[in-house]
């Protein structure tokens, strides 16, 4: 698409997520917050100018659902307010191009903080093996990253608006390993990480945002989840 002005930072983010999840470095840094059957919840304590910015990292497997089956229906603003339980509203202000667009969402109130809204491009993208590594890991990405403005964004609401650097980056796992011609359900696995970095904008009690972060991200990741997977299961694969 043209070089419209965020061009740059989103490749720049995406890629950045990309080398993130390659490593997948779980190491004792990160603690783990939530553990149920395939879904492990970790994150780390940080803060800046006393706010509670602990980044967040999920890793999960589903089987029956492909990486690019979880990455459209995450990304797929149509269908945003189906699944995530936690929106308000949400709408698409903008399209840079057909897999990039900017969102506008408020968030339900969450007692006891005040209310929140996010402003964000998202991308959908699928990022292919290295050509000479086939074996090398295939992933789709989709990424909401936040952004300060935009024309047709409603000025000076009540809420806070969050900050936001959010990545959904899926495997699919296909076995026993056979051609496409007859793959089915029972042969796929979607292994999934998901970063979240947020900065909720406004100062909040640190123990009250940890407490909605431990409770809310584990109820967001499984809601979705089963979600993709009652979307999907009558029909055919989108790999
Ligand atoms: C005081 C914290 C405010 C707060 C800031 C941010 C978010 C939030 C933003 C984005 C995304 S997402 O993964 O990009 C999916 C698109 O919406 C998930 C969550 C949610 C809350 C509030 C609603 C609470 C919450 C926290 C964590 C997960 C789900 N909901």
């Amino acid at each position: 698409s043209p070089k419209h002005k965020y061009y740059k930072e989103i490749n720049e983010v995406i890629a950045e997520h990309i080398k993130y999840a390659a490593k997948l470095d779980i190491d004792n840094t990160w603690e783990l917050i939530h553990d149920e059957g395939e879904m492990k919840v970790f994150k780390r304590e940080m803060e800046e100018d006393g706010m509670v910015v602990d980044p967040l990292k999920a890793v999960h497997t589903v089987k029956g659902i492909t990486g690019h089956e979880v990455c459209h229906y995450f990304w797929n603003p149509d269908v945003r307010m189906e699944w995530e339980g936690t929106l308000e509203s949400a709408q698409v202000l903008d399209w840079f191009s057909e897999d990039t667009c900017v969102c506008y969402q408020i968030h339900k109130k969450v007692w006891p903080t005040t209310q929140r809204e996010a402003l964000f491009w998202t991308q959908i993208r699928h990022v292919p093996n290295e050509d000479e590594d086939e074996d090398g890991p295939d992933y789709w990405i989709v990424c909401n990253y936040s952004i300060p403005d935009h024309d047709k964004c409603p000025e000076k609401t009540k809420n806070i608006r969050a900050i936001m650097n959010v990545a959904m980056i899926c495997e699919t796992v296909v076995e026993p390993p056979q051609s496409d011609r007859n793959i089915t359900r029972e042969n796929i696995t979607c292994k999934i990480q998901y970063h979240a970095n947020v900065n909720p904008g406004g100062w909040a009690p640190a123990s009250v945002l940890r407490a909605v972060y431990k409770r809310e991200y584990p109820k967001f990741l499984k809601r979705f989840t089963q979600y993709v997977m009652d979307q999907t299961k009558d029909k055919p694969i989108m790999f």
